[in-house]
């Protein structure tokens, strides 16, 4: 039986580059090892951060090293893709970040009419703004903390609109809050912000990564998430903790190690566990969210409240990442998960009969 070539796609014209190629790496190895090694075949696609797309011996190299190409300084030829591309026969985005989990690519791939793992082009770009996100999160009825949706035009506004905008955020959420580019994860562009001139500044620094801003009420909470697998009748996974010292889970404490510790499952009342578990498969209703996604809760012992905070649609995915040790302590390996993955792709994109 031939083998299914596999499009492993990596990299990316995103703040989440690095963090990309690592995942990327994971993934190839769990699809050489065991029975997969006998199903499938890796093709991997290094997209650069100029966005040109590099297969072959490029992208093998980037993958193996994990160092990334830096890109020419010729004008690049975005349209033109790697002749390799003609042979995929399923692509595996592995993404994260604007330009790959919000649904940019999945439209492209979708054009291409050639099955891929993960959510379609609505569930990542509803998945990966959080203003959006958080729209169909309140639809859903799930709780989150208050939050303001702000927009880079009101950032970089008349000296008399920016000032007005600053008073209401402290009116209404207060300090410390959260100030966050809509549409980017491992935290990067976040900043806690505790006084007038931090939000300032905060506000001003989100506004260079993305158009669209949101602030949110800081809480404090133990922060735990939840893995989910499967298509339209998907499932839940044990739930885990992060702690960690620092003053939250910024992108060095994310990817330095030892520097944030994840406690699988948590210690939690199981009435708490069964509460996250349903919240999480709501979640990724609420968005149209296919194949997986991580969900990410606080949880504030001393009352029970449990608020929602996001969706990721692309979920980190090296071998220490929350989202496949969820799954390994839910009884699914690393090799299997990858490969449940792929089948779900298959099931999903498959003609109706
Ligand atoms: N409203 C909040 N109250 C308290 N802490 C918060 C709040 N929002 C964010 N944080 C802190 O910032 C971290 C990153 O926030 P968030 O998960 O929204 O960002 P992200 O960039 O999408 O991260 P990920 O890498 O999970 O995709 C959280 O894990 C938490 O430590
Ligand atoms: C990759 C990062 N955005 C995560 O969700 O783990
Ligand atoms: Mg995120
Ligand atoms: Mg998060």
């Amino acid at each position: 039986m031939s083998k299914l070539r596999v499009g492993l796609l990596f990299g990316g014209r995103s703040g989440e580059h690095e963090v990309s190629i690592i995942s990327a790496r994971a993934i190839a190895q769990a699809l050489s090892l065991e029975e997969n090694a006998n199903k499938y075949a890796v093709l991997p696609f290094y997209i650069q951060k100029d966005g040109v797309w590099q297969a072959g011996e490029v992208a093998q190299q980037v993958l193996t090293s994990g160092v990334p190409q830096e890109p020419l300084s010729t004008t690049p030829n975005l349209w033109q893709f790697p002749p390799e591309t003609e042979e995929v026969d399923l692509w595996f985005p592995v993404l994260h970040g604007p330009n790959g989990e919000d649904g940019t690519i999945q439209g492209l791939l979708t054009l291409m009419q050639v099955p891929f793992v993960g959510s379609g082009v609505l569930g990542s770009a509803t998945g990966m703004d959080k203003i959006a996100m958080k729209m169909a999160f309140a639809q859903a009825g799930l709780s989150q903390v208050k939050y303001k949706a702000v927009t880079r035009a009101e950032v970089w506004s008349n000296p008399c609109v920016f000032p007005k905008l600053c008073d209401d955020i402290e009116a209404t959420l207060g300090y410390p809050c959260f100030v966050k580019p809509a549409n980017l994860g491992s935290s990067v562009g976040i900043a806690k912000v505790r006084s007038r001139q931090e939000l300032e500044t905060a506000l001003d620094n989100a506004a260079t990564y993305d158009r669209r801003i949101i602030v949110e009420a800081g809480v404090v909470a133990r922060e735990v998430e939840c893995a989910v697998l499967g298509n339209d009748h998907p499932k839940a996974s044990v739930i885990g903790e992060i702690t960690f010292n620092s003053d939250f889970y910024d992108y060095e404490t994310k990817y330095t190690p030892g520097k944030a510790d994840l406690f699988i499952p948590a210690n939690l009342p199981d009435v708490v566990a069964q509460q996250i578990q349903e919240m999480a498969l709501q979640a990724f209703a609420a968005v149209d969210a296919a194949g997986l996604s991580r969900v990410d809760f606080f949880y504030v012992e001393a009352t029970g409240e449990i608020f929602i905070n996001e969706i990721n649609t692309l979920p980190g995915f090296t071998s220490t990442s929350m989202y496949p040790q969820l799954w390994a302590n839910s009884g699914i390996t690393f090799v299997q998960l990858v490969d449940q993955l792929i089948q779900l792709a298959i099931e999903r994109h498959s003609p109706v009969s």
